[in-house]
């Protein structure tokens, strides 16, 4: 059993203002979660915390219910894998591995069995003889990785682990995590600034932003029902379409008319008539995913698309099996993902439709998602 809640915590460094503010996040035991948010939201910070090498200004760490913000990392239970691997560079990998469990007194036949056992995990058996300097990047990072599993701890925390690695090898090591994660069956928290690392490894996700969370949930959850502006903006590649506008009312018939007016959309017989209702004649933020926005309304009930938004499309990425089309609206960049079959040319006029159910809408003010 290994379940960390972190209840009401917030840091502030010596002198400082406060970098994490009140953060409720409750981790179950064997879940896979992932810290993510921008360059300077506090992830790291919440990670070390957890791991004992930051001290918590305020707020209760529980792991399996006991409160431990004021025991030594060492006594936590708890290892970390770091980016930048901290390995001992004139140790063998087997050294490497074994140098910790040596460290606590452990018996030689026990170290053997236990670095041995995560060697073949991570398949590097081959490489224990070797010194660090003569792997690879990706190769190293096992190593970090097979430094933390031997110790067999309660909860895992990784440290942007990925980030030294290139794009291929990234791709790779995700999978090889998300078999680890299955195979240890253990608590894992991860930081990352990458939203696709974290959309594949989590099983669930917080997005920190200034040190708040802005939601903790699954990636479906996150992708599908973001609770506001950021979230919505920062999960998805590519990221969601926005369009600023406001609600109107006539005849009884709730619209979303974009700022400029060059969109217009019957929302009548929409999912979204009861939320909108109280929004008449205020701002709202349109938000529409790339892979809503399509060529032909084929297999969408009418009440389920807006008439046809013309446009010119003024880039285009083909990626193989689908066509990133770029237009702009009211000075605004928009991308639709299209099928790789699609007749798109750059300069042509096109309509596009979007479908009405899947928009997004937000209260332009709070930035919080109108539901
Ligand atoms: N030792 C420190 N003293 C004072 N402020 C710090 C210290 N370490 C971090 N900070 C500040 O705390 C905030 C959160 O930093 P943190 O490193 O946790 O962010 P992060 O989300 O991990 O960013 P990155 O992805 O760039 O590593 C930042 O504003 C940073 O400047």
């Amino acid at each position: 059993m290994a379940e960390v809640i972190l209840r009401h915590i917030a840091k502030a460094y010596p002198g400082g203002p406060k970098v994490i503010n009140d953060v409720n996040i409750d981790v179950k035991d064997r879940e896979f979660v992932v810290l993510v948010g921008p360059s300077g939201c506090g992830k790291s910070t919440l990670l070390r915390m957890i791991a004992g090498l930051e001290d918590i200004t305020d707020g209760d760490l529980l792991i399996d219910g006991q409160r431990i913000n004021d025991r030594a990392p060492k006594d936590r239970d708890i290892a970390m894998v770091f980016q930048n691997y901290a390995l001992y560079p004139h140790m063998t990998v087997y050294d490497n591995m074994a140098f910790g469990l040596k460290l606590r007194n452990m018996a030689s036949d026990e170290i053997r069995q236990r670095v041995t056992n995560a060697a073949r995990i991570l398949e590097i058996e081959n490489l224990l003889n070797r010194k660090p300097k003569d792997m690879s990047g990706g190769q190293r990072q096992r190593v970090a990785i097979g430094r933390a599993i031997v110790r067999n701890p309660k909860v895992f925390l990784f440290d942007e682990p990925l980030s030294n690695l290139d794009a291929k090898l990234r791709g790779q090591t995700r999978i090889e995590l998300q078999k680890l994660h299955r195979e240890l069956q253990a608590t894992m928290i991860y930081v990352t600034h990458d939203q696709i690392e974290a959309m594949t490894l989590g099983d669930r996700i917080v997005v920190l932003r200034h040190g708040d969370v802005l939601q903790y949930d699954t990636p479906l959850v996150l992708y599908n029902q973001p609770a506001n502006l950021f979230v919505a903006g920062f999960i998805g590649s590519p990221p969601m379409n926005f369009l600023t506008g406001r609600i109107i009312n006539s005849d009884k018939k709730i619209s979303f008319e974009s700022t400029e007016g060059t969109v217009r959309i019957d929302l009548s017989t929409s999912i979204h008539q009861t939320a909108l209702a109280p929004y008449e004649g205020r701002d709202v933020t349109l938000g529409v995913r790339a892979e809503h926005i399509r060529e032909q309304p084929i297999g969408l009930s009418q009440r389920n698309y807006s008439a046809e938004t013309a446009t010119l499309i003024d880039a285009i990425e083909h990626m193989g099996s689908e066509i990133l089309a770029y237009f702009t609206i009211e000075g605004r960049r928009f991308v639709a993902k299209l099928p790789g079959g699609a007749s798109v040319t750059f300069g042509q006029p096109i309509a596009l439709f979007w479908e009405i159910d899947k928009l997004h809408f937000f209260d332009t003010q709070t930035e919080q998602a109108i539901r």
